[in-house]
């Protein structure tokens, strides 16, 4: 972890982050004309992505796109394309261009990340590089040149979508999202020794990229 930056609640957190992601994509705007930023879905990032929907930048300059994705139709209240359009995609950033994940030959074209932000879930997954995933050792392989690959797993509900380890470690700025004790303590746990397989976030911990958490009680 390189840098840890704790919030007393939510409220705060979301605030917190949101000015980070949001000062990072307008240094990317600035320095190159324009800005890519992942997030994940689930049911963190909805407080985070609402602060984040109103910061003050040149949003028609940003692709917006997902992490990974869930292979429901948008109108499934598990799409996480569903989550951002209707929690990030609004006020400011309606002027953003979402490129979805699911039907989408455009998401692998997609240049790499400014910003990535990731959730953990408490099985110790990360994107949707899941425990027992049928494709989980190409996904967090550091040297596979997919870019997006496709995944299924016991405990990830429906087959999924996910961004690869090299393209998420390949971001300008990676951050990890996560709130409350109980994934406070599985951070802790994954952080300590053990196979990449049992808690595919270690896969990510353990690159070269620099990880700045994001926590709150
Ligand atoms: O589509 C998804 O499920 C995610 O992108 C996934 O990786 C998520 O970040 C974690 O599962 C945490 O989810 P919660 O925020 O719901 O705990």
């Amino acid at each position: 972890m390189e840098a840890e930056r704790i919030f007393e609640a939510r409220e705060a957190l979301a605030e917190g982050l949101a000015r980070d992601v949001g000062d990072e994509l307008a240094r990317a705007i600035e320095a190159k004309g324009k800005a890519t930023l992942a997030v994940s879905g689930g049911t963190t990032p909805k407080l985070f992505f609402e602060k984040l929907s109103q910061a003050d930048i040149p949003w028609s300059r940003v692709s917006v796109t997902l992490v990974d994705e869930r292979q429901v139709p948008e109108s499934s209240e598990r799409s996480n394309a569903r989550l951002v359009r209707q929690h990030l995609l609004q006020n400011k950033a309606a002027a953003a261009r979402f490129v979805p994940l699911v039907d989408n030959p455009d998401a692998a074209k997609l240049p790499g990340f400014d910003v990535a932000v990731l959730g953990m879930g408490n099985d110790g997954h990360t994107a949707s590089f899941f425990p027992g995933g049928d494709t989980l050792a190409e996904a967090i392989d550091g040297e596979t040149p997919k870019r997006l690959i496709a995944i299924s797993a016991p405990g990830a509900g429906e087959p999924r979508l996910t961004f690869t380890l090299p393209v998420l470690e390949s971001a300008g700025r990676l951050a990890l999202h996560i709130e409350g004790a109980e994934k406070k303590q599985v951070l802790t746990k994954a952080l300590g020794e053990g196979p990449e397989e049992d808690m595919p976030v270690r896969a990510v911990l353990r690159s070269a990229a620099p990880v700045t958490l994001y926590w709150c009680p």
